[in-house]
């Protein structure tokens, strides 16, 4: 998958850009606050349809774009994936009405139509490397599942649907749950939600466990070059509701005790997860809210047994980190047939020497890596030769360079 062309009209500090975008790298730099990071948002946003930035897309609105009555922000690509060419355009859109506050909207045009959220994803795909992405390994499990999350939506026709039904599904059978618990009431009334919230979570379950799967193959793969094979790298799931698990939900397994799920059947899972909703039903009425399913499920990431989220040393988390997002790029390379277009905001700072070199080595396997970088002497001197540059000053791109010899 190639980037092509991009454009962006107020998105934040971008008032109004329009380029060409080089191919293979590009090297994007400038001191701080100048909108390094914005661009690679601005792509990944085309990628995931969210910010990995900000919770809400108001922000994404250039501050005085903002004040007008309307206020337009617009991302547009131009990629190239396989023999075709494609066009993606969102539009994020906020009118000021005085009496009735802000309304935001959003639309998305794929080739120049109008699509859904969900008929969108999956169009271009991109990886995103952040040094604050050690969070994966050493945050709460929210951040492992947003990082498979990520990943399956952007690959897996179905799967950003049913995640975004279950997350509404779960909200109205919590709401019920409290409603039951502080006002009493039938709760029969719960087999309505049950039956939706286990046939969206049936669906979420068995992606990731699959796509975990095979990652753990390439990551472990990855991971023992990396480490030269002193480490052995292990992903494992942890669902909540676990179909390999006993009716009672007791699982007294080691946490490096691989578990097989690939032989359950989607009407397998549900019909269990039912059946352990169930079993909890009076806890949960008690407690006012829903204890098991794909909204607690947790991953873990074990090297050579131990758990990097609790005993991991920074090198070693550093490297696992690697191993998984080169995994993952590996992943939907494998799953669509395309390389996603590479994201990295100032990873290289982080690293050592090696593990720079080793990720270096790496992107040029890919067809397509856009780095942001204050400092350009982090690179080899050969690396930018090899590179397109632009340098970035207030939203603005003020210098553009092609690589030594194009
Ligand atoms: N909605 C917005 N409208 C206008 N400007 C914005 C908006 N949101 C953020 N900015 C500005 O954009 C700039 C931040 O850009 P960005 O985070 O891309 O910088 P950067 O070059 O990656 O910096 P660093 O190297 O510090 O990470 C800041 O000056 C910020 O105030």
């Amino acid at each position: 998958m190639i980037l092509t062309h991009l454009s962006l009209t107020n998105f934040r500090a971008f008032a109004r850009l329009d380029v060409d975008v080089p191919r293979p790298t590009l090297l994007i730099v400038g001191e701080n606050a100048q909108g390094k990071t914005t661009l690679l948002e601005a792509i990944y946003y085309l990628a995931t349809l969210t910010s990995f930035h900000t919770e809400s897309d108001r922000q994404l609105i250039n501050f005085l774009a903002a004040r007008e009555p309307l206020a337009v922000a617009r991302i547009v690509a131009e990629f190239i994936r396989g023999e075709h060419t494609h066009r993606l355009e969102v539009r994020l859109i906020q009118e000021n009405a005085a009496l009735n506050g802000n309304r935001m909207r959003r639309e998305i045009l794929v080739d120049g139509v109008k699509r859904t959220a969900r008929e969108a994803l999956g169009h271009f795909n991109a990886v995103l490397f952040l040094p604050q992405m050690t969070n994966i390994i050493e945050g709460a499990p929210e951040e492992r599942r947003r990082y498979l999350n990520m990943a399956l939506a952007q690959v897996m026709p179905g799967y950003a649907q049913a995640l975004s039904e279950y997350t509404q599904i779960l909200g109205q059978r919590n709401a019920l749950l409290k409603q039951l618990g502080e006002r009493g009431g039938d709760p029969a009334q719960l087999q309505y939600w049950d039956a939706l919230l286990v046939e969206r979570g049936a669906l979420i379950i068995q992606a990731r466990s699959k796509a975990l799967d095979e990652i753990e193959t390439l990551a472990a793969r990855i991971h023992d070059r990396l480490t030269h094979g002193q480490e052995v790298l292990h992903l494992v799931y942890r669902p909540a509701y676990d179909p390999a698990a006993p009716d009672n939900g007791q699982m007294a397994l080691r946490l490096d005790t691989a578990v097989k799920r690939e032989h359950f059947s989607l009407s397998q899972i549900q019909q269990g997860f039912l059946r352990r909703l169930e079993a909890l039903r009076s806890d949960e009425i008690s407690r006012g809210m829903t204890l098991i399913g794909p909204h607690r499920d947790e991953f873990r990431i074990l090297s050579n047994g131990i758990d990097l989220g609790d005993y991991g040393s920074r090198g070693q988390v550093r490297t696992a980190l690697m191993a998984l997002k080169l995994a993952e790029v590996a992943w939907m390379h494998q799953k669509s047939g395309e390389w996603p277009v590479l994201l990295l905001d100032e990873v290289l700072a982080e690293l050592d020497a090696q593990r720079r070199q080793d990720l270096l080595d790496f992107l040029a396997e890919g067809e397509q890596s856009l780095l942001t970088t204050t400092d350009l002497n982090l690179f080899s001197p050969s690396f930018v030769r090899r590179a397109a540059i632009w340098t970035i000053r207030a939203g603005c791109i003020v210098s553009s360079e092609l690589p030594a010899g194009a």
